[in-house]
């Protein structure tokens, strides 16, 4: 079967496809036991991302399970700031941890090479172009610049990244050459998934919404269109998907600004406004994680509402965030189940 007839590539391509094409962020993780067994074997998480081996393990098991219309790539976004000698960690229940970055320090950022760094990555993409089903597509990604930045400042994760907001407000000059070296770096990194074998790529900006509308414009929107713009000089056929958590009413500028193929949705964007801005191009979401995690009437209802809303119309079903460690699997099987054996 030729990548142009995965329905994931057909729907970023702008057409609609009932039932949608449905694969879900995390999809791979700790909700799943086999996951779990795998993790314990490979030693650290980040030893986990780079071991191809069991990178392609956990890549897949979700897939066996599920048969979900894409695998995403095993790994994480802050790749990025480890390939950086940011010496990365992520200390058992809590979160990540790395050396907070100083303005003195950013440009030397600059001239690193992370390729080398990241080389285990793209083998793992490799290894997952030839071992997937053929009809399942092989999703690559990143962390966009504003959310990397905002793990690299702080040193770790914080509930509203006051930490990185008052950076930039006070070396905005430093803050954006950070932003435009992370950017560069990871259009490389995206353009390498692709040769290995990528169909799509995600950008995932997990703390776009912390931003108000000027700083929305200059850290969330600029950096993507970067990114993209890179890529696309690179790879004209590359499809893209850009995922701004909490962005709210600016998911129209979003759209707009970076050019993405398909915008993600978190589950707090109103179905009605997200059936606007399907006007506009391909929609990605927006099911809310919990009510995986509470199952019955609450994931039925939620998965009705989205199909009802949006399936007339290009559209990826996926989750709003992340699924949770606290999801039952046999939650996610009747979540497929009824997105499968819907009809309009
Ligand atoms: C912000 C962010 C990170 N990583 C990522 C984001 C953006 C998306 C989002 O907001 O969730 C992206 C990511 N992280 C992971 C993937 C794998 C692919 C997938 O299945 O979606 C992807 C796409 C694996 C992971 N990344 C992480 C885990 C759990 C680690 C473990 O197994 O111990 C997994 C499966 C760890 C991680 N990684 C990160 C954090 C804050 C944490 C700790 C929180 C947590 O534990 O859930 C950074």
């Amino acid at each position: 079967m030729a990548s142009g007839t995965r329905k994931i590539v057909d729907v970023l391509n702008g057409n609609t496809v009932f039932p949608p094409p449905i694969w879900l962020m995390r999809q791979a993780g700790r909700y799943l036991p086999e996951y779990r067994e795998t993790r314990a074997k490979a030693g650290s998480f980040l030893d986990l991302c780079y071991s191809p081996e069991h990178a392609v393990e956990v890549t897949l098991q979700p897939i066996r399970r599920y048969g979900f219309d894409a695998a995403i790539l095993f790994s994480d976004i802050l790749v990025i700031p480890d390939a950086l000698k940011r010496q990365v960690r992520f200390d058992e229940g809590h979160g990540p941890r790395m050396q907070p970055l100083s303005v003195d320090e950013i440009p030397s950022l600059s001239p690193m090479p992370v390729m080398e760094h990241l080389e285990p990555v793209i083998e793992t993409v490799r290894r997952l172009r030839r071992e997937l089903p053929s009809e399942t597509a092989l999703l690559g990604f990143c962390g966009a610049p504003w959310t990397v930045a905002t793990y690299m400042i702080a040193g770790h994760g914080t509930p509203d990244q006051a930490p990185t907001r008052l950076f930039a407000y006070r070396e905005p000059k430093a803050f954006a050459a950070l932003l435009d070296i992370l950017a560069e770096k990871s259009a490389e990194y995206l353009v390498a998934q692709i040769d290995a074998g990528a169909d799509a790529v995600q950008i995932f900006d997990s703390w776009a919404g912390v931003l108000g509308e000027p700083e929305f414009a200059a850290y969330a929107v600029k950096p993507v269109r970067r990114i993209i713009d890179l890529v696309r000089a690179q790879r004209p056929n590359a499809r893209i998907i850009a995922f701004a958590k909490g962005a709210g009413m600016l998911l129209k500028d979003y759209r707009q600004g970076t050019d993405a193929d398909a915008i993600g949705l978190d589950w707090t964007v109103p179905l009605s406004f997200a059936a606007d801005l399907q006007k506009d191009g391909p929609v990605q979401g927006n099911l809310d994680p919990q009510r995986v995690v509470a199952g019955g009437a609450a994931l039925r209802d939620g998965v009705d509402a989205i199909l009802q809303a949006l399936g007339n119309g290009p559209l990826i079903f996926n989750l709003g965030h992340g699924i949770t460690p606290q999801a039952d699997p046999a939650n996610v099987a009747e979540l497929v189940n009824r997105v499968r054996g819907s009809s309009r």
